[in-house]
């Protein structure tokens, strides 16, 4: 493992205790939205084997049990033992019959699974944070079966001038100084930096094409702010 995905792994498990709590409230609720849209466009159906990759505190592969029922089974991979340790005492819905689920800690650049073992996968904010972006879409593209859907989440610089400016404000001016009340100034100051040097959509589409996938669409969401990278093994 490089100093970088250490450097990574060390914000990821410091922040652990707060961060389910602080998604909520930076977003202001919406991530659950935008998460709920990326399990969609992965088309989790009943029985299937799904992934869902740097799963943190596990929202995503929450949902994707629910998606995939009792039949089915979900594996989270992450490499912080900490976000792993809080996904794993969430409470499941009672009600809602789901798929159990596996806690992996992993290296989403190196996964300890066969080739062509899942029938779809997501990645909810992960895919700016792993160190090697192309490397980490062909490891994906090896374990997903022909025909399977990924969907990727992540934050996305807008074209538009004027929403640059709100990302930017939003980022510096409110997210950094909230995360400063828990002592998280510098994990948070991270994200900004880190979506500077992400690609934006084409060039995602272009990594994605290059890696092995047949199809890659990005769709921008909540005014280009968000996007989801949809790809088709
Ligand atoms: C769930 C979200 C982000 C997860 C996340 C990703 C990271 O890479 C981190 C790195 C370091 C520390 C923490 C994180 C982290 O929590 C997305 C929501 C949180 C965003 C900070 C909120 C950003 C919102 C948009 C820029 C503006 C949306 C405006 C709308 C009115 C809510
Ligand atoms: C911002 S969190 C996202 C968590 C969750 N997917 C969500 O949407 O809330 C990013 C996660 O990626 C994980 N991560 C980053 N690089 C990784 C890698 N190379 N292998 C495995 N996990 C990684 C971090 O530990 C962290 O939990």
């Amino acid at each position: 493992m490089t100093n970088n995905s250490e450097k990574i792994k060390t914000i990821f498990n410091r922040i652990a205790p707060v961060y389910n709590q602080m998604n909520d409230w930076l977003s202001l609720g919406q991530h659950r939205v935008w998460k709920q849209m990326a399990v969609k466009w992965s088309n989790a159906s009943p029985g299937n084997t799904c992934l869902d990759l740097c799963c943190g505190s596990g929202d995503l592969a929450l949902l994707l049990s629910q998606q995939a029922g009792p039949s089915g089974s979900v594996f989270g991979v992450d490499f912080s033992q900490e976000q792993l340790a809080v996904a794993g005492r969430r409470d499941r819905p009672f009600l809602t019959p789901s798929s159990p689920i596996s806690w992996v800690e992993a290296d989403a650049l190196d996964l300890p699974f066969p080739d062509n073992y899942f029938d779809c996968a997501t990645m909810g904010y992960g895919l700016r944070n792993v160190t090697d972006i192309p490397r980490s879409l062909q490891e994906l593209h090896r374990v997903l079966k022909p025909g399977a859907k990924a969907a990727i989440l992540d934050l996305h610089r807008p074209n538009n001038s004027l929403m640059l400016s709100f990302q930017q404000f939003y980022l510096e001016s409110l997210v950094v100084p909230i995360a400063q009340q828990f002592g998280m100034t510098q994990e948070y100051a991270y994200i900004n930096p880190s979506l500077a040097k992400f690609p934006i959509g084409p060039e995602q589409v272009a990594i994605a094409l290059q890696a092995g996938f047949t199809t890659a669409t990005h769709y921008p969401i909540a005014g280009a702010m968000m996007g989801v990278l949809v790809i088709s093994h």
